[in-house]
């Protein structure tokens, strides 16, 4: 790993920033992600130069460091896609090269493309001044609403009839961008507004498109210490007040809908526990918690796995979390016979799960939420809301509107 100080120049990276070098990297067609984890300030860009995107098994304690993400539908035997780092850059939080750590070495061709790429965009960039963080008009939805409250009412009237007890419903928005549009500066633009939620932004060319998102939930954790995390995450409501202020966390009433949904994702967690006859975890929760522009109750669960000598524990619970019923529903198998049948669109990688694997030695895989598609000119946000006995179709379509406004709200200047 090369430390690039100021100074001595003692990497070809040095002095070249986030936006540039993604760019470059996208332009090359090169698979690649770049993230900040929750709370903390560094970002990181990992670059796949030389096998492109594998497929494999998530078997996370055997992985060399990568950037894996998968689809919603994903059942336990199939693969997954990871992004080999093959250069793994942090970058502080002014944006410049801090640490590079390249598998490749730098007299490599595609090495040097890739800094000589960025160092020409660098200079382009000093002439260009224009903002280029608009998204243009919505394309006409107006039947979405009716459709997605009628699916709502059809999930509430199984429930009543004991098919299920709760079913994650889902929608797309989509919105026109122009050429123009600069992904990259709308991750830093989230960066900001977002310091509690893992934002990531990734280009898979084989697919030519780009995901990027604000994630609010842990599915797993584990961290080289040995410390497995899990969460479990439901119940919304608005953070703001009609004038747009914050309201604070103590003024905020949680009602029995919520609390039930909510419970619901922590039982499911215990029983997934169970079937590995797991007792030594603690649980910490209910809690409210801020996540952009709304508010969740969330319960925290943590092992320590060092003293279980349980190293593959993330990769076991993996498998028996995804898809919580913070995404799918309770039971699982007749929620998501249910809610495959009656979207009537393919999630892809939305509500599936993403992020760095065994970067540094840590593994932290979030579900793919609060998240936008960029493709062939077309933005598409995904959002959806657990419907209960309770739900009411109107309540949650708004629900929804406020879950895509989290990102909205902050890349887009106009729509
Ligand atoms: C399904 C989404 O969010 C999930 C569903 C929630 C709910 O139903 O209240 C809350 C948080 C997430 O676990 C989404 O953001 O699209």
């Amino acid at each position: 790993m090369f430390s690039v100080q100021t100074g001595t120049k003692l990497s070809i990276f040095e002095g070249l920033q986030v936006q540039e070098l993604w760019q470059a990297s996208k332009k090359l067609g090169f698979p690649s992600a770049l993230w900040r984890l929750p709370h903390q300030n560094e970002i990181k860009l990992l670059i796949s130069i030389q096998d492109g995107i594998r497929k494999c098994q998530p078997e996370l304690e055997k992985l060399s460091p990568g950037f894996m993400i998968s689809t919603f539908h994903w059942d336990e035997n199939q693969d997954v896609l990871l992004l080999e780092g093959d250069i793994i850059l942090t970058f502080s939080e002014d944006h410049q090269v801090r640490t590079v750590d390249n598998l490749l070495g730098e007299e490599h061709t595609e090495v040097r493309k890739l800094v000589y790429v960025a160092e020409t965009l660098t200079n382009e960039k000093k002439a260009d001044s224009n903002d280029h963080s608009l998204l243009l008009p919505a394309i006409n939805d107006s039947d979405s609403r009716t459709r997605f409250e009628r699916t709502v009412e059809l999930a509430v009237s199984a429930i009543r009839q004991n098919e299920f007890k709760k079913v994650v419903l889902s929608r797309t928005k989509d919105l026109f961008y122009s050429e123009q549009f600069q992904p990259a500066k709308a991750f830093c633009k989230l960066v900001k507004v977002y310091p509690h939620a893992f934002v990531s932004l990734v280009n898979l060319p084989e697919q030519n498109e780009l995901w990027l998102g604000a994630s609010p939930e842990v599915l797993v954790q584990q961290s080289s210490n040995g410390v497995f995390k899990t969460m479990s995450l439901a119940g919304t409501q608005n953070a703001r007040n009609e004038s747009g202020e914050l309201i604070p966390k103590y003024d905020i009433r949680w009602g029995e809908k919520e609390i039930e949904e909510q419970a619901l994702v922590s039982r499911y967690i215990v029983e997934c526990f169970k079937k590995i006859r797991l007792r030594e975890y603690t649980e910490t929760g209910p809690k409210t918690v801020l996540a952009g522009n709304l508010y969740h109750l969330r319960t925290d669960f943590e092992v320590d796995t060092l003293s279980l000598r349980f190293p593959e524990l993330a990769s076991v619970m993996l498998k028996l979390l995804h898809p919580t019923s913070a995404v799918c529903g309770v039971p699982k198998l007749p929620s998501l016979t249910f809610l495959t049948e009656i979207e009537g669109y393919d999630r892809s990688f939305y509500s599936g799960f993403l992020g760095p694997v065994q970067v540094n030695g840590d593994t932290n895989l979030f579900v793919n939420l609060r998240t936008v598609r960029f493709k062939d000119g077309k933005a598409t946000f995904f959002a959806g809301a657990g419907i209960t006995e309770d739900s009411d179709p109107g309540r949650e379509w708004e629900e929804t509107e406020m879950k895509c406004d989290t990102l909205l709200k902050v890349i887009a200047q106009a729509f």
